[in-house]
């Protein structure tokens, strides 16, 4: 089981604070993360791989403080964000995830093998050797997904992933997330795609005002905006 734990996380830009007095543990499968416009959301996902630091208080990835073993962490925790374009990086689809996998073996023949079976499992097979700049939007979201998981991390954080999406390929994203193994953190204003999720905090002015199944806190969240 994995696990992400905030112990009293505080973070303030200049002289505004934008999460105050944050503890949680997070080991359950599938978790969303909603809230309005600057509450806080991406400032705390960035905190569970040391992007953002804390102020105050501890955040621990696995057992780990990420303060203090960033590159490992990192490892542990992959990222992927709205837009694909700022996550890939290489001309063509297979040399995209090659490249990723460099951080795995050094074995040409193997890398090989393990790039042509992730892009299988991501439905990108067909799509090897294609430009990536050429790809549909949601084909680049899931060869941003492959890049990162390819590397094994044991933590999926999605920062609002669908965001850039049509209807149809938010919705073949979010059933490709929903069956990852891995534990999967979504930051997302969709807030249909969190039905299924085993838990959903709330943030609410950098702190976290929710924290329940999904029914229940997006209820709360539409709550807090009317
Ligand atoms: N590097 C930074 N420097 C200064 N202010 C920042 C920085 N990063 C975030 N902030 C501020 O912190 C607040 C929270 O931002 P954050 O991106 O965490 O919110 P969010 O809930 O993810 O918002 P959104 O839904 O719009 O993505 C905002 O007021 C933002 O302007």
């Amino acid at each position: 089981m994995t696990s992400i734990e905030f112990d009293d996380v505080s973070r303030s830009f200049g002289d505004r604070p934008v999460l105050t007095g944050v503890n949680l543990a997070l080991t359950e499968h599938r978790i969303g993360i909603i809230g309005a416009n600057g509450s806080g959301k991406s400032t705390l996902a960035r905190m569970m791989n040391g992007l953002v630091r804390p102020d105050t208080g501890t955040v621990t990835v696995n057992g780990l403080n990420v303060a203090k073993n960033q590159r490992k962490v990192r490892k542990q925790v992959g990222f992927i964000f709205s837009d694909p374009d700022r996550q890939i990086i290489m001309p063509t689809v297979l040399e995209d995830i090659d490249l990723s996998l460099t951080r795995v073996t050094k074995d040409k023949r193997e890398r090989r093998e393990q790039a042509m079976a992730t892009l299988a499992k991501f439905g990108l097979a067909d799509h090897a050797d294609q430009p990536s700049h050429t790809l549909s939007g949601g084909q680049k979201q899931l060869l941003a997904l492959a890049a990162i998981m390819v590397i094994g991390p044991s933590i999926l954080i999605a920062d609002e992933p669908t965001t850039m999406l049509d209807l149809r390929n938010a919705n073949m994203l979010r059933e490709v997330l929903a069956g990852l193994d891995e534990q999967l953190i979504v930051l997302t204003h969709h807030l249909d795609m969190l039905e299924n999720y085993d838990r959903v905090l709330v943030l609410d002015g950098g702190r976290v005002v929710a924290d329940d199944a999904p029914t229940p806190a997006i209820a709360y969240y539409r709550g807090l905006m009317e």
